[in-house]
């Protein structure tokens, strides 16, 4: 179970024709990896995890989940591969915290047993638990944000990827939904989380990634803070 990025390239604008954003990027996030991705604004890391599950296509270079090319089947990539955005307003399918986090576990086609299990389940992870029938456009912007977490949980993802998760959530719920990163990533879901402020995540980290305007300017295990300041990361 691997996401294989080769020499991933894209750039914005008419027919590729604006910034280049990411910069022939080659990474590969084994099972049961965390992998934190990090870098200054604007250095590339949305635009490459967004490649993980074919949200975007890269003009050049490939992308593979469990060793299928996204190209050939988006479909499974986006089950397989969980992706989770900042301020995920637009994010919502349904007007309630429950129905929109059982939504995805119901496109499966999974039995209700197991639907209504991992929306508990999901919803317990995120400290949102007995509040399915609230409304989404009545929650706060952190609150959202903890529902779309709680969504791409209860999809079973192989590979879950949080692009900034914790910046609008509070303690409690930041060391909740971290507690439960840990136990995915214990057993062998691989998890990205793109971030530029490494305190959070720096204990769970296997490995980190630095972007610098769209090229892997660090990949180590064990980063030398001065190295991450450089590069405008907020060391641990
Ligand atoms: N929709 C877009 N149209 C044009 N350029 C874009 C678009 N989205 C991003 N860019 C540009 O692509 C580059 C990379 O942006 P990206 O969002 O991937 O960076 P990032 O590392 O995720 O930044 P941040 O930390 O601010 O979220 C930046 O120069 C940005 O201005």
């Amino acid at each position: 179970m691997t996401i294989t990025v080769e020499e991933y390239t894209y750039r914005y604008g008419e027919g590729g024709a604006g910034v280049l954003a990411v910069d022939g990027v080659s990474l590969t996030v084994t099972d049961g990896e965390f992998l934190v991705l990090a870098g200054a604004n604007g250095s590339g890391k949305t635009t490459l995890v967004r490649g993980f599950n074919g949200l975007l296509t890269p003009d050049e270079g490939s992308v593979r989940v469990n060793d299928r090319p996204v190209a050939d089947d988006p479909v499974a990539a986006r089950s397989s591969v969980g992706m989770v955005f900042q301020d995920p307003r637009d994010g919502f399918v349904a007007a309630t915290v429950g129905a929109d986090v059982a939504f995805g576990p119901e496109n499966l086609g999974l039995p209700r047993e197991e639907i209504d299990r991992r929306v508990t389940d999901a919803l317990d992870a995120v400290r949102m638990a007995g509040r399915d029938e609230e409304r989404i456009d009545e929650l706060s912007g952190g609150e959202r944000e903890r529902v779309a977490i709680a969504g791409a949980l209860a999809m079973d993802p192989d590979h879950l990827v949080l692009d900034e998760p914790f910046t609008g959530l509070d303690w409690a719920a930041r060391r909740s939904v971290l507690a439960r990163l840990e136990t995915l990533d214990d057993a062998g879901v691989s998890v990205v989380v793109v971030t530029h402020d490494l305190r959070d995540v720096a204990a769970l980290a296997d490995r980190i990634v630095v972007l610098a305007d769209g090229s892997v300017a660090l990949d180590t295990a064990d980063p030398v803070p001065d190295a991450l300041t450089a590069l405008g990361v907020r060391p641990p």
